[in-house]
């Protein structure tokens, strides 16, 4: 569904460098912290900043070849709604039935209705979750084959986050649709996505299954005498504490089954994020 080599963007102090991929059917995670570089992949996916370097394919076509017809195939959520902060819920029915020849307004009313958003107060008078969920029912409105979500999560209480997920779950079922998604809550992605990327930087660090980062990846907690006595060959980063250090690996149960006397706990997401590169 989107196939994105080496796409280079330069800012004065930042430098994007992101290869990646979104598979027909399935769920994609983009993972990192703040300004690691996920909201400008995101829009150099839709064509909104110019790339410096690099090709982005969507459906197959580069971006400056999709029509009307392939654009109508995408529901985008981005920090920066685009929506006029004017209208309400109702005016923008008839803009979506004008833009979209497949908006489903009765799932569109449903959804209304699971986020409490309510259809006639301005939109500039919502909160920020409210906002947020109003793109989301827009994205999911007109039956697009890609959903693109930068940070959908962010400014969602829990239970609005369940629903989402929920949602999304939902919006899967056909079995013929994609999304690439983005967090920075990496909590967020463990549960709901086939794959996940990491970006560091404005590169990608990481990419691995769910599966496998839940189920090989862990922490070894060593002291300074432990560190330097085990094999190292599986440890992919390192951060320095009181105790000692704190190694993330890929291989857990190599440590598991050699080391009985070490420390070695599950690893998240968030761990992978929060941990510097190897530095022994
Ligand atoms: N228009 C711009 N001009 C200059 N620098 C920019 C511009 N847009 C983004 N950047 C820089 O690019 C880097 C990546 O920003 P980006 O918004 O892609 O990060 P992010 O991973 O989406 O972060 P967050 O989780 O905070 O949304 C940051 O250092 C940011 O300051």
């Amino acid at each position: 569904m989107i196939e994105i080599r080496q796409l280079q963007k330069n800012y004065q102090d930042f430098h994007l460098d992101c290869s990646l991929r979104v598979e027909d059917g399935m769920i994609t995670g983009l993972a990192g912290k703040n300004g690691a570089g996920k909201s400008t992949t995101f829009k150099a996916i839709l064509g909104l900043i110019r790339a410096d370097g690099g090709e982005v394919e969507v459906f197959g076509k580069k971006a400056a070849d999709l029509r009307t017809e392939d654009r109508e195939q995408m529901g985008v959520v981005l920090s920066d709604s685009g929506i006029s902060e004017y209208l309400a819920v109702e005016d923008l029915i008839p803009v979506m039935k004008n833009l979209y020849t497949k908006f489903d307004e009765k799932s569109f009313r449903e959804r209304c209705e699971r986020f409490d958003l309510p259809y006639h107060k301005k939109i500039k008078e919502f909160s920020t979750g409210m906002k947020r969920k109003l793109q989301i029912n827009l994205a999911l409105s007109h039956e697009a084959k890609l959903l693109i979500l930068d940070e959908p999560t962010a400014g969602l209480d829990v239970s609005a986050r369940e629903e989402l997920l929920d949602m999304l779950r939902e919006y899967m079922e056909p079995g013929d649709r994609s999304i690439l998604i983005s967090s920075h809550i990496a909590t967020d992605l463990e549960g709901f996505c086939d794959d996940i990327y990491l970006i560091n930087d404005g590169k990608i660090v990481l990419h691995e299954d769910t599966d496998v980062l839940l189920g090989k990846y862990g922490v070894l907690k060593v002291t300074e005498e432990q560190y330097w006595k085990i094999d190292r060959k599986y440890i992919i980063a390192v951060r320095k504490e009181e105790y000692g250090y704190r190694c993330l690996t890929n291989e857990k149960q190599f440590y598991l089954e050699n080391y009985p006397d070490i420390v070695v706990e599950k690893s998240g997401i968030d761990e992978l994020i929060l941990m510097e590169k190897k530095e022994k």
